[in-house]
């Protein structure tokens, strides 16, 4: 399968927080969740995919192009959303536009007046009096109108309301129909991607802790409940994380076939959540 965003050992080290040797890929015309607590590293790694800062060793590849050699063919291909929005405050949208408009080839015109439209976006209005929802909008809006190949988005859906969060999950199905498009996207909100994501990139600290299919993490992934007798050296093995308390245990494992075996029937498996492999891998020694 063809990679659109390859990493091999990339090192970023800042005075109190290192993004330490990662290594994954992001798999072209699928959509990727990026998840990971607070200052895990998902705004630097996406800064890092965006040539805005450098690494310091290792290899960043997009197409099958070294990012930094190619980086203005390479922009030209990416679709940017970010939270902290790059606009110029003083214009007013339309002026925004042309200017965004002015760095691509590929700009499309009439798609572009199709989202102002579906998104009800002010012409007039300044960029400096948009709600942070209209900012959003009018940043994907920007992206999604030059046809680019891969769009990268940091937590496009923080600040935005339920019923146009639905609708972004909505948009980006469309835009993944095309299987030439590619979608990586970081979130707090893991019931989103529960939705729509193909592949979870998950990073903790710094470190790459899974990057795989959504399928493959629920079919692994189980919070297993249970009386604390059935609970010993051996079985505590084969968590992730498992707490025990008055009233029984409750613990994340990724072996489930063998905590059926050891434990029995008299315990409760099922699958995880997105959000319960966040919160439990968190708090597990092993990804300390
Ligand atoms: N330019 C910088 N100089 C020094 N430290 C930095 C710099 N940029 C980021 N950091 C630190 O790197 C760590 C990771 O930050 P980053 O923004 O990548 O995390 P994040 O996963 O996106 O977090 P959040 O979910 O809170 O947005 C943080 O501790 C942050 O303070």
């Amino acid at each position: 399968m063809e990679n659109a965003v390859t990493l091999n050992n990339v090192k970023k080290s800042f005075k109190d927080f290192q993004l330490d040797n990662i290594s994954f890929s992001v798999k072209k015309g699928f959509i990727t969740g990026f998840i990971g607590p607070n200052g895990s590293g998902k705004t630097t790694t996406i800064k890092l995919m965006m040539n805005l800062i450098s690494q310091d060793s290792g290899s960043l590849t997009m197409f099958g192009r070294d990012h930094a050699e190619h980086a203005k063919h390479l922009k030209q291909r990416i679709g940017f959303v970010y939270a902290e929005n790059h606009f110029y405050e003083h214009l007013t949208v339309r002026q925004m536009k042309r200017v965004i408009a002015s760095f691509y080839r590929e700009w499309d015109e009439e798609l572009f007046v199709k989202y102002m439209d579906y998104f009800a976006l002010p012409w007039k209005k300044k960029i400096k009096h948009l709600s942070t929802g209209m900012k959003m909008k009018f940043s994907l809006a920007c992206a999604l109108s030059h046809h680019p190949d891969l769009i990268i988005m940091d937590e496009p859906t923080s600040g935005l309301d339920p019923v146009f969060r639905r609708e972004l999950l909505t948009i980006l199905t469309e835009v993944i129909q095309d299987e030439n498009k590619t979608i990586f996207f970081s979130t707090h909100i893991t019931s989103d991607l529960e939705q729509i994501a193909d592949y979870i990139t998950f990073i903790h600290n710094g470190k790459i802790i899974l990057n795989d299919t959504k399928e493959a993490l629920n079919d692994q992934y189980h919070i297993v409940r249970g009386a604390n007798e059935r609970m010993d050296e051996d079985a505590r093995h084969m968590f992730i994380y498992a707490r025990e308390t008055s009233v029984g245990f409750e613990g994340l494992t990724n072996q489930p076939e063998k905590i059926r075996r050891k434990m029995g029937q008299h315990t409760v498996l099922e699958p995880a959540s997105l959000e319960d492999i966040m919160v439990y891998t968190t708090r597990s020694e092993r990804y300390a």
